[in-house]
């Protein structure tokens, strides 16, 4: 099974993810990561991530394409994926598609979490608390702020393509996390043959 989650920040992308990944026993795929392990790594995409990230902003579409596309065909990813923040922008979308169909692959649904904005301010500021030592660079108010600005240009749209394509299922994100995994777990019945 292969599927994306998408859904702006703080909307729960990466609990539904793990609880997937435990139940029908395919990898999460997070470019969000893969490009924070690059950072630590200081690896050459991690050096020129690391600044755009904590601004909030966007990783160039290619340098973003040419992770996904090394990582999708590691053995591990043989019963399937979750694709956990990418793609991002449409041309991350038609990087992927052409990726899948060179090697053959195809997609079997996207989930979008519905949640209103006003809660994300306040999931991320709590994500940041309990997370302590380990706090990300850009769960600050601005990036927090950029991220959403992003999301709203740039992500947004990635639904729309994926709903003229007939691939999109919505679920509310503001239902528990319980609830949301039911509700993720229908949308994947009703679409996996
Ligand atoms: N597909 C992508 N395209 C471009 N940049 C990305 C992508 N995925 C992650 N990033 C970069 O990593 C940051 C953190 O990503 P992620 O962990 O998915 O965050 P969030 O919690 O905001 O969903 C993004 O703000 C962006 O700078």
């Amino acid at each position: 099974m292969r599927l994306i989650l998408l859904g702006p920040p703080g909307a729960g992308k990466g609990t539904q993810a793990a609880r997937l990944v435990e139940r029908h026993g395919i990898v999460q795929l997070s470019t969000g990561d893969m490009l924070r392990a690059a950072v630590r790594d200081k690896t050459p995409v991690g050096l020129r991530a690391q600044d755009i990230m904590a601004r909030g902003e966007l990783v160039p579409d290619a340098v973003v394409g040419e992770i996904v596309a090394d990582r999708i065909e590691a053995a591990d990813c043989a019963r399937g994926f979750i694709l956990d923040g990418f793609p991002r922008t449409v041309a991350q979308a038609e990087i992927l598609k052409d990726l899948m169909a060179q090697k053959g692959l195809t997609l079997d649904v996207v989930i979008e979490l519905v949640v209103d904005e006003s809660a994300l301010l306040g999931r991320i500021e709590k994500r940041a608390r309990e997370s302590g030592a380990a706090v990300r660079a850009d769960d600050t108010p601005e990036a927090l702020k950029k991220r959403l600005e992003v999301y709203r240009a740039q992500t947004a749209p990635v639904s729309d393509y994926y709903r003229a394509a007939g691939l999109l299922q919505t679920v509310d994100g503001m239902l528990n996390v319980d609830e949301v995994t039911e509700r993720i777990e229908a949308a994947i019945k009703a679409s996996v043959a």
